[in-house]
Formats: structure tokens, C-alpha cells, sequence
């Protein structure tokens, strides 16, 4: 047995598409490093350390190299989770599932094959007295909601599968488990499964996919003469891409699914910015997929593989998925079971540098170059087991046909020992926990055979726990639905679209009624519409092929480097006559989730006394713009000549034809008439919001502006 890192992060560079050209390449491999400039300053540049890098050269093969090792660990009853993270069009689907010809196949149908060969290898050498099986589900995540993958969509109930936590392992309730006897059973299932995947175009990629889809191996190899079972599961899972919704056109529906999909990414992000904190809290229950991946929960090895795109075009997405990897690759698991120890074929690889690294996690866009130190130091294993283990870490449920005072009498003891250091919110997230964990028990026994009529559980009893269990099945959506209107209030106010953050925040409340961070954010949003203070503006425009700063003050617009922190803070001022000064970033929604969570860093040390207002990051890490924000006259008029309508006024504006004129007054109309009370303010409330606009864009904005006589 050795120490040894659980978490191996391998970035793979794709190679350039027929769409994308040699000289838009900003990502470089260097060694076991990835680097690139900084969008801000070309001169700069941003060196990643990674356990491995794949160049736009490596193949299906070698790539797989990097997984195949996890088999041994796999077949000694132990899991293994890998998953491809990335911006849309990245390579992640390539990488985890790939193309139809032999050399193009992906590490999923590559690591089904393996673990056949190795089966039967066992089999074979052991003359019979060994013998494996495997089963496989496969599932996605779909807005937040978790569907069969093996069921036609049309067959779906709305409402998707539930999840319940049983002996510290997330369990599917319902999902299909297909016993897979050759490869090539294999391989009609997963086809067909992947064709009820949910996909669409967006501008990046025809075929983007929307849900996170996950696939299961079960392996339980069996001693005849012993009697003995081991049982491994092995986790895929081709994470959906992370994306700039202004890049990729999305309409309404998208950016739903969207908001989904960031949601459950920035939870990914607060879960691994949770264990590299050493923080006792993993948000892992958040959303589901962070909950079924487990990520720090379960002692299994885990394998990352970072997507990158090459060109400009991505700079941004691939800086904030560096970024995210990089906190990734502080994570220190307990000390795995056996040697994990990866093939030594490829030659881009350094032994687990993510055990090393000691630099803090740093923001992208500050000045300097973000260059991580390896300083040697000992293994922390069985003090980070502690640290990135929830404090709940589950016991085995006790079997409903055991007497079912023996369960709970076990729970009471276990919730009095642990009352004296926790709160009262988390004796009832224990409770909770314990009864989801009778009722997973209860459910994975009934689906082995039906439900038998035990003496031990009473009627009252079953009754009880199905109300709870309604109860609690309930409570996870309306609180799933809470937090995506949260989730989309947050992405409203970073455009600056603060009339649709504050319906946003809205439609939340009827779900958190009595949250008074949410109380808070109407009340700043609602008084916005009243501020009066002078304001210095700084946009980040963002180009397709350049970045750049525009000081709006007075009416002055001037282009500048951005000198200091890329994701700018808005620093709130005394009132009046003292200018405000507020810096509005125009950003992905993942980089949102870093600026949110670098702000917060900075923010903690005078935050600690809130941190228990009802155990919300969303909430917890939100951030709203201060009210007091006045806009210069130009501004003003601008403003006042789209919300009017009038095409004719709107036409006479630099830029703007017949067309454009007549959907700006479309635009305001759409939000008068949805506007709920008549005295409500509808209009555009600001030039980001007015750049949001399809087709507009903060260039055109500036140009209308520009038209007026200041
Ligand atoms: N290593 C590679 N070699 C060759 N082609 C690749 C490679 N990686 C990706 N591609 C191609 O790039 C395109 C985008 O890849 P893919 O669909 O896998 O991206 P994705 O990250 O899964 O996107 P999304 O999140 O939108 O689903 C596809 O046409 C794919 O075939």
C-alpha cells in the first residue's frame, strides 16, 4: 500500500477544427504544462502545471492511457469516477465517447472493452473459480433533474428520477441496471441510450449537449470457493459544456438549460473550492450532479480531463476552465487502497505535482504570471480524509427488515454525540440524511425482490416514512427550482440587467420566503430605480477577437488596458458629490462563478459571523451591484429614445436602420407588456442591458451613443 494523490487532472488540447486557423492558437503545451496569454495583456503569460498534458497529437489511445491504470483499483472493489470538463465544443463528448472507427473510440467504450479483456483474463487463468459480471446504467442530468438514459424520452415523467443517499453512496431510485455480457451489447446500448441524450445546436457546436450524462459500470467479481463478492462501480460522465450564452445566440429555452447547467457547475466549483479550503462544509448537495459525483465524499479515485480548445475564440471559457482545474488539483484525498500508479507511455507526465502544489489558488486577469511552485511536503492523508469528508459522513443504513427502533435508537445516538458541536439546521440535515437513508436501503431492496410484509415494519411506520419521503421529494425541487431562479437572478445582475434580477429574485422569495439575503437584494434592486449619484463606468467590452476597457465618464468614452484585476469589483463610494465608481464586467457565466468566488475570497474574512444565514452558497456568494448609480445625460437620452418606441426616433441614431429600430421598440414593447404593474419601470435601465440585446452588442451601444450631442 502507498500514499497516494486520488484526483489526477490531464488537460487534452484539441486539434484546430476546419472553421479555426493556425494563427488563433493562444493555448501552448509545455511539457506537463499548459500555457497562455493573458486576454488583457499578450505579454503575460499563464502557465498551468497539470499531472499530464495531451497535445492536439495525442490520440484516442494515448489518452486512454491515462485511465486504464484505474482498472486494477476498479477490480479490487473499489470506484473510479471520470469525467471531461470543458467550455462547449472543448472535445469532452470526443474525448469520453468519440467516433464510430476503432482508433477514434473514447475512453468509455475503450475502458468497457478493458474491463472485459481483464475479465476474461480472470476467468480464464483461475479456470472458472473467478467470474465477473457487469451491469450498467446510464443517466443524465437535465435541468437539474435526473433521467434514464435507457428510457425513451416521450416515456420520461417529467419530474426525472429522485436521488437518495445510502451508506454515504447517492443512489438513482428506479434507473435501469442492464447486465452486459459482450462488448458488443455494450455498444448497441450505449447507441442507443445516447440518441435519448438531450443535444442542440448553439452557435459553438451542432451538436452540443445540454444534460451531463453519466454511465455506470458495475463490476462485481465473484470467488466460487470463497464465496466472496468485490463490487467496484467505475463513473463516466461528459459533463455539459460550460458557455457564454451571448456567444452561442441561446434562446429562452437554452438559457433555462443553460442556468441548469452553470448551476451545477458553479456547485462543482464551490465543492472543489470547498476541499482545497479544507472546509468541513462540502456543498456537494446542492445540485444533483455534484451529489452524485461525490466528489471528496467517496474514497475512489478520480480522473479529470480537461478539454481545452486552442483558439482565441474560447480565451476566456479556457481561462476560467484552467481555473477552475487549478483548484481541482488541490484536492487530497485519503490515502486510495492500492497503488494507483498510471502507464508510464505517454511522455507529457509528471507524478501527481497536484500533491504538491502549495500556492493558494490565485484569480486569473490579476497582473502577474500565475505560475504554481511544487514544494515538496508530507501526505496529508488521514488529516485531509477528515477535512474533506462531510461532517455527516453516513453510516451504513440499517435494513428496514431489522427492527426498526434498532435503526433509529443508533441514529439518536449518533445525532446526540454530534449536537454538542453542530447547529440546529445540521441535526436536521442529519435526520434528513438518516430517513433518505432508510429510504434508499428500503428502495434498493425492493427493487432486488418485491417488498416483503415484515413483522418488524409497521404500518404506521411505512406510512411515516412515505410521507416523508413525499415530503423530502418535494422540498428537493421547489428548493432545486429556488436556487435556478437564484442562480438566473445572479446572471441578470452580472449583465446588468437589473429589472430581470430583481423579477428574478422575485419569483426565489416565494420559495425562501423568509431569506433575508434575498429580502436584501429586492430591497437594493427595487431602490436602484431611485439612486442619484454621478457614476465613472468601466465596461470590459468583449470582442470575438479583442479585449478592451472603455471609461465612460461624462460622456467620455476612452480605450485603456486593464491594468489591475480583470473580474473588477464594484467599489461602493460615500454619497454625494463624491462619484461612485462602479466597474461592470461583461464575463461568462463561469467566469462569473470565479469572480464571484475570488470576491468572496477576499470577503471572508468579514463575512464569517453571516455564514450560517441558512447554509446557501448561492446566497452565501451572491453579489449585487450598489444602488446608488447615476448615468451621464448621454446616457440618459439614449435610453429615453429606445424606451419611447418610437421607430422614427430610435432610426436617427448612428448605426441603426429600418430593422434594428423596429426590434429595439419590439424589445421594450416584449417588456412593457410583461411588465406586471402598470406604474412598473419596463424600460431598458442601462447600456449593458441594452447591449445584451441579440444583434445589438455593446460596439453597436457605443456608436448610439456616440450619435448624441452630449
Ligand atoms: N481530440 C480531437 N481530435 C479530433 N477532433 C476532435 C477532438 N476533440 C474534439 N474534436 C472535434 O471537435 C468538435 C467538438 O467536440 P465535442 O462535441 O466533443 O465538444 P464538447 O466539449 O463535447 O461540446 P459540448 O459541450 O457542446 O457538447 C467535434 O466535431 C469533435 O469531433
Amino acid at each position: 500500500m502507498s500514499t497516494s494523490n486520488n484526483v489526477r487532472i490531464i488537460a487534452r488540447v484539441r486539434p484546430l477544427l476546419k472553421n479555426e486557423i493556425e494563427k488563433d492558437i493562444v493555448v501552448r503545451t509545455e511539457g506537463t504544462a499548459i500555457s497562455m496569454p493573458n486576454p488583457k495583456n499578450e505579454n503575460e503569460n499563464f502557465t498551468f502545471p497539470f499531472n499530464a498534458v495531451h497535445d492536439s497529437e495525442s490520440d484516442q489511445s494515448q489518452l486512454f492511457s491515462e485511465v486504464s491504470p484505474t482498472i486494477k483499483h476498479l477490480f479490487k472493489g473499489n470506484d473510479v469516477t471520470i469525467f471531461a470538463y470543458g467550455a462547449t465544443g472543448s472535445g469532452k463528448t470526443y474525448t469520453m465517447r468519440g467516433q464510430k472507427s476503432a482508433t477514434e473510440r473514447g475512453i468509455i467504450p475503450r475502458l468497457l472493452n478493458a474491463i472485459y479483456r481483464r475479465g476474461k483474463e480472470l476467468e480464464r487463468k483461475s479456470e472458472g473459480e473467478i467470474t465477473m459480471t457487469a451491469t450498467m446504467s446510464y443517466y443524465e442530468i437535465y435541468n437539474d433533474k435526473v433521467f434514464d438514459l435507457f428510457m425513451a424520452p416521450e416515456k420520461r415523467t417529467p419530474s426525472g428520477l429522485s436521488l437518495r443517499d445510502n451508506a454515504g453512496k447517492t443512489v438513482v431510485v428506479g434507473l435501469t441496471e442492464k447486465e452486459i455480457s459482450s462488448l458488443k451489447e455494450f455498444e448497441t446500448l450505449y447507441d442507443k441510450a445516447n440518441n435519448n441524450r438531450s443535444t442542440s445546436a448553439t452557435k459553438l457546436n451542432a451538436h452540443s449537449s445540454r444534460s451531463h450524462a453519466i454511465i455506470c459500470v458495475r463490476v462485481a467479481i465473484s470467488n466460487r470457493d470463497t464465496g466472496e463478492t468485490r463490487t467496484g462501480t467505475v463513473s463516466c460522465i461528459d459533463l455539459a459544456g460550460s458557455e457564454d450564452n451571448r456567444r452561442t445566440c441561446n434562446d429562452k429555452e437554452r438559457m433555462i438549460e443553460s442556468a441548469s447547467i452553470n448551476k451545477s457547475l458553479f456547485v462543482l466549483a464551490q465543492c472543489v473550492e470547498a476541499m482545497t479550503k479544507k472546509q468541513n462544509r462540502i456543498p456537494y448537495r446542492e445540485s444533483k450532479m455534484t451529489r452524485i459525483l461525490s466528489l471528496g465524499q467517496n474514497n475512489g479515485l478520480t480522473v479529470m480531463i480537461l478539454n481545452l480548445a486552442p483558439t482565441k475564440a474560447f480565451h476566456m471559457d479556457t481561462l476560467s476552465a484552467l481555473n477552475f482545474a487549478n483548484r481541482a488539483k488541490k484536492i487530497e484525498l485519503k490515502q486510495a487502497e492500492t497503488d494507483y500508479t498510471p502507464a508510464a507511455t505517454y511522455s507529457n507526465r509528471q507524478p501527481l505535482p497536484a500533491l504538491l502544489s502549495k500556492e493558494p489558488t490565485r484569480a486569473f486577469g490579476t497582473a502577474k504570471t500565475n505560475t504554481t511552485q511544487h514544494i515538496p511536503r508530507p501526505s496529508l492523508a488521514e488529516k485531509s480524509l477528515k477535512a474533506t469528508r462531510a461532517p455527516l459522513a453516513a453510516k451504513p443504513a440499517k435494513p428496514l427488515h431489522k427492527p426498526a427502533s434498532s435503526g433509529i435508537t443508533k441514529n439518536r445516538q449518533t445525532d446526540s454525540r454530534m449536537s454538542t458541536h453542530l447547529s440546529s439546521a445540521n441535526i436536521a440535515d442529519i435526520v434528513e440524511k438518516k430517513v433518505e437513508e432508510i429510504l434508499a436501503a428500503r428502495a434498493l431492496e425492493s427493487a432486488k425482490s418485491p417488498p416483503p410484509v415484515s413483522a418488524d415494519v409497521s404500518f404506521d411506520f411505512s406510512r411515516r416514512l412515505e410521507l416523508l419521503e413525499k415530503k423530502l421529494e418535494k422540498k428537493a425541487d421547489a428548493r432545486a427550482e429556488g436556487l435556478t431562479y437564484i442562480l438566473l437572478a445572479k446572471q441578470h445582475t452580472a449583465r446588468g440587467e437589473n429589472f430581470s434580477a430583481l423579477k428574478m429574485y422575485e419569483l426565489a422569495q416565494t420559495y425562501f420566503p423568509d431569506n433575508p439575503k434575498i429580502m436584501k437584494k429586492i430591497a437594493a434592486l427595487r431602490g436602484k430605480k431611485n439612486s442619484g449619484m454621478s457614476t465613472a463606468i468601466n465596461i470590459l467590452s468583449r470582442k470575438e477577437d479583442e479585449t478592451s476597457i472603455m471609461d465612460i465618464e461624462g460622456g467620455e468614452i476612452k480605450t485603456s488596458d486593464v491594468k489591475e484585476e480583470l473580474y473588477t469589483k464594484e467599489t461602493h463610494a460615500p454619497p454625494p458629490p463624491m462619484p461612485v465608481k462602479k466597474a461592470f464586467a461583461v464575463f461568462t457565466d463561469n467566469d462569473r462563478v470565479d469572480a464571484v468566488t475570488n470576491w468572496k475570497e477576499e470577503q471572508d474574512e468579514q463575512d464569517e459571523q453571516d455564514e450560517h444565514v441558512h447554509n446557501n452558497d448561492l446566497m452565501d456568494t451572491d453579489y449585487i451591484p450598489p444602488a446608488d448609480v447615476q448615468q451621464t445625460p448621454r446616457t440618459q437620452s439614449l435610453l429615453k429614445i429606445i424606451n419611447s418606441e418610437d421607430v422614427a426616433q430610435i432610426m436617427k441614431l448612428r448605426g441603426v436602420g429600418k430593422k434594428r429600430a423596429e426590434s429595439l421598440a419590439q424589445h421594450v414593447r416584449g417588456r412593457r407588456e410583461a411588465a406586471i404593474d402598470d406604474d412598473e419601470d419596463f424600460g431598458f435601465k442601462d447600456l449593458e442591458e441594452l447591449g445584451m440585446i441579440r444583434g445589438i452588442g455593446q460596439g453597436m451601444v457605443e456608436n448610439m451613443r456616440n450619435s448624441l450631442v452630449a
